[in-house]
C-alpha cells in the first residue's frame, strides 16, 4: 500500500472517529451501565457531570491505531480477494468477483483486524466508562489517568491476557459482519454503476453509509456482549464465557425507577452501611453492588451465583451530593428482584462501574451492616 493511501486512510479514519466518538461513548455507557434511562438521559448526565469533554473520553488510542487497524482490514480483504479470484483490483472492474468470494474475503479481513483492534478497543471502553469529571477539585481521581496508564494497569492487574479481554466476542462480532459490510457495499455499488465503470464518489459515499448501517445492525447484539465482558475485569464480575454473559440477567436500573417497578421490595431505612474511611455513596447516590460469601435467596437453586445489591434511593428534596441524609438503602437481588431479601450482617463490596471508587477495595475493607430491617 503506497504511503499516500496509508496517510489518507489515517486522516479520513481519524475524522470519522472524531465525529462518531461522542455517539460511541453514549452507546458504550448504555451497554454497560444501568444508570441511564435512555440516550437523551445519558447525554444530559454526561454533559452535566463531565462537560463536552466527557463525550471524547478514550478517543486517543483509536485515533492512533485506526490507520493500522484499517490497513489490516482492507489489506487482508484485497489480498484474500486476489487469492480467491486471481484477478487484480483493476481487472475486477470487468470481471466482478462473486458475492461469496467478497463475503469470504471480508470475513477474513474482519477476523484479523479484530485481533489488532482488541487491546485498543478494551482501553477505549474502560476510559469511556469513567464518569468522573476531568478536573474536579477535591474529588477522587479517576481509576485510569489516561490510555497509557490504563494499558499498564490492565497489564499489571490482569496480566497480558487481560489486554485481550473480550477479544473473542469482538472477533465473533467483526468476522461475519465485515463480510456483510463488503457484500452490501459491492451490491450497492454495482446497482448504481454501469458495467465496466468505476463507482462515482457519491455512490461510494452512499454505499459505504448503507453498508455501515447493515453491518452495525447485525453487529450490535455481540457488541453489547463484548463491551460487558471488557468491563467485567474492572467490576470484579467474572463471566464464565461468552454464553454466560449472554444469559446473565443485567442488573436492574438504579434509583426511583426500580422502586416504582418493584414496590414490594423490602426497603432499608436504617443507617447507612459503614466503611472505614469513606461513605459508600458516590456523588449521585446510586448503586453499591455488594457480594456476600453465602447469599441466601429464597427460591434460588444456586445460591452462590446470586448477587445482592444495595441501592441508595434519594427521597425528595434532593439531598446534598455525597450525603445519606434523606436517603434510604434498599436491598435487591440481582437475579430475583421480586424475592424477599435476608439482610446479611457483613458484606464485601464489589466495585460497580457507576461508582467504582465509592467503596475502597473490597478485600481490604469489609463493610458492616446493621442486621435488622426497621
Ligand atoms: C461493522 N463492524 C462490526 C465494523 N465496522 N467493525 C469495525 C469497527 C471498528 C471500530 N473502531 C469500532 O469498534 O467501533
Amino acid at each position: 500500500m503506497p504511503v499516500e493511501e496509508f496517510v489518507a486512510g489515517w486522516i479520513s479514519g481519524a475524522l470519522g472517529l472524531v465525529l462518531g466518538h461522542p455517539f460511541d461513548t453514549v452507546k458504550v455507557r448504555l451497554q454497560t451501565q444501568s444508570t441511564y434511562r435512555g440516550i437523551i438521559d445519558c447525554m444530559v448526565k454526561t454533559y452535566r457531570h463531565e462537560s463536552i469533554l466527557g463525550f471524547f473520553k478514550g478517543m486517543s488510542f483509536p485515533i492512533a491505531s485506526i490507520a493500522v487497524v484499517n490497513s489490516v482490514l482492507f489489506g487482508v480483504y484485497s489480498n484474500a480477494l486476489l487469492a480467491l479470484t486471481a484477478t487484480s483490483h483493476h481487472e475486477r472492474r470487468l470481471q466482478p468477483p462473486s458475492y461469496t468470494h467478497v463475503f469470504i474475503a471480508g470475513c477474513t479481513g474482519g477476523f484479523l483486524q479484530a485481533y489488532c483492534l482488541a487491546p485498543f478497543d478494551l482501553i477505549k471502553v474502560r476510559l469511556q466508562n469513567q464518569t468522573e469529571p476531568r478536573a474536579r477539585q477535591g474529588g477522587p481521581p479517576p481509576r485510569y489517568r489516561g490510555p497509557v496508564h490504563c494499558a499498564a494497569s490492565i497489564f499489571q492487574e490482569e496480566g497480558p491476557r487481560g489486554l485481550f479481554r473480550g477479544a473473542w466476542a469482538l472477533t465473533l462480532r467483526d468476522t461475519p459482519t465485515l463480510g456483510i459490510y463488503f457484500v452490501s457495499y459491492e451490491w450497492l455499488c454495482r446497482q448504481a454503476t454501469p458495467g465496466g465503470q468505476n463507482p462515482s464518489s457519491t455512490t461510494v459515499l452512499v454505499a459505504g453509509g448503507f453498508a455501515g448501517i447493515t453491518s452495525w445492525v447485525t453487529a450490535t447484539p455481540l457488541d453489547v456482549i463484548k463491551s460487558r465482558m471488557q468491563m467485567a475485569g474492572l467490576e470484579q464480575r467474572e463471566y464464565q464465557g461468552l454464553l454466560d454473559c449472554m444469559l446473565r440477567v443485567p442488573p436492574p436500573p438504579v434509583g426511583m425507577r426500580l422502586h416504582r417497578r418493584c414496590p414490594q421490595l423490602p426497603r432499608w431505612d436504617g443507617p447507612p452501611p459503614t466503611c472505614p474511611g469513606r461513605r459508600p455513596s458516590g456523588k449521585h447516590g446510586g448503586e453499591i453492588s455488594m457480594r456476600e460469601s453465602q447469599p441466601s435467596c429464597p427460591g434460588t437453586s444456586r445460591p452462590g451465583r446470586c448477587r445482592w445489591g444495595w441501592e441508595v434511593v434519594r427521597s425528595r428534596p434532593r439531598p446534598r451530593p455525597d450525603s445519606f441524609v434523606n436517603s434510604y438503602l434498599k436491598p435487591w437481588c440481582w437475579r430475583h428482584p421480586g424475592h424477599p431479601v435476608t439482610l446479611p450482617s457483613t458484606c464485601q463490596a464489589a466495585n460497580s462501574p457507576l461508582d467504582s471508587r465509592a467503596v475502597p477495595s473490597a478485600a481490604s475493607h469489609p463493610i458492616s451492616f446493621p442486621t435488622s430491617s426497621p
